[in-house]
């Protein structure tokens, strides 16, 4: 039989990160290099980038990035006042869900990829805490292509408590009172020519928390 090394990987060894009432983890090598320039590559050519026009205040803004969303057809997901229907997986999107489900024992059923074309891209402060996403929710954020900085604030302060280096091939996630009590950000960042694509699996339809 035909050896499928996908299927024999190492077991993810995370760092849990000190922050208060959260629950995120990292880990900077989920997917080795040659395998991670493999998926850079084939995202960067099979998913159907456009930018998203969001609202803000009422007023319609472009989205200083590139994105898509994809998932199964009910993961219909509404943030910043614009209601997404999910583009349908590509075959290495869907690899790597059923990657995580074997490796996380997460399944996911939707996923936002973005695309950073260089350093002037970005992404502002945010929680991903849109109601049909549930109380607690479980978000994986795997990163590949250019190294940036991923910012963590308090939503109480708006001091930032955590700024990690986001390596090609790592692997964040977040949960428990990560959305709740906290916001995180990508900013723009100087000198950086080369691209960067993040995909955030979500589970959209989950069963809510009762409020405590
Ligand atoms: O690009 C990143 O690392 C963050 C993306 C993000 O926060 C999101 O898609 O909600
Ligand atoms: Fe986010």
């Amino acid at each position: 039989m035909k050896d499928d090394s996908s299927r024999q990987r190492s077991a993810l060894a995370f760092e849990a990160l000190a922050l208060p009432g959260a629950d995120v983890r990292y880990v900077a090598n989920a997917w080795p290099r040659a395998e991670a320039d493999a998926l850079f590559a084939a995202f960067r050519a099979e998913i159907p980038w456009s930018t998203h026009r969001l609202n803000l205040f009422g007023r319609e803004v472009e989205s200083p990035r590139l994105s898509c969303w994809i998932g199964d057809p009910d993961a219909v997901y509404t943030y910043s006042g614009t209601r997404f229907e999910p583009l349908p997986w590509t075959p290495t999107v869907a690899a790597l869900r059923d990657d995580l489900a074997t490796r996380l024992g997460v399944r996911f059923n939707s996923v936002l990829a973005n695309l950073y074309r260089d350093g002037r891209d970005s992404m502002g402060w945010h929680s991903d805490d849109e109601p049909e996403l549930g109380a607690r929710p479980v978000i994986a954020s795997l990163s590949f292509g250019a190294e940036r900085t991923f910012r963590l604030r308090s939503r109480a302060t708006r001091k930032t408590v955590l700024s990690i280096e986001l390596a090609h091939g790592g692997l964040l996630v977040m949960a428990g009172g990560t959305q709740r009590l906290y916001q995180h950000a990508l900013p723009k960042r100087a000198r950086v020519e080369a691209p960067r694509i993040n995909l955030t699996f979500r589970r959209i339809g989950e069963i809510r928390d009762v409020p405590t």
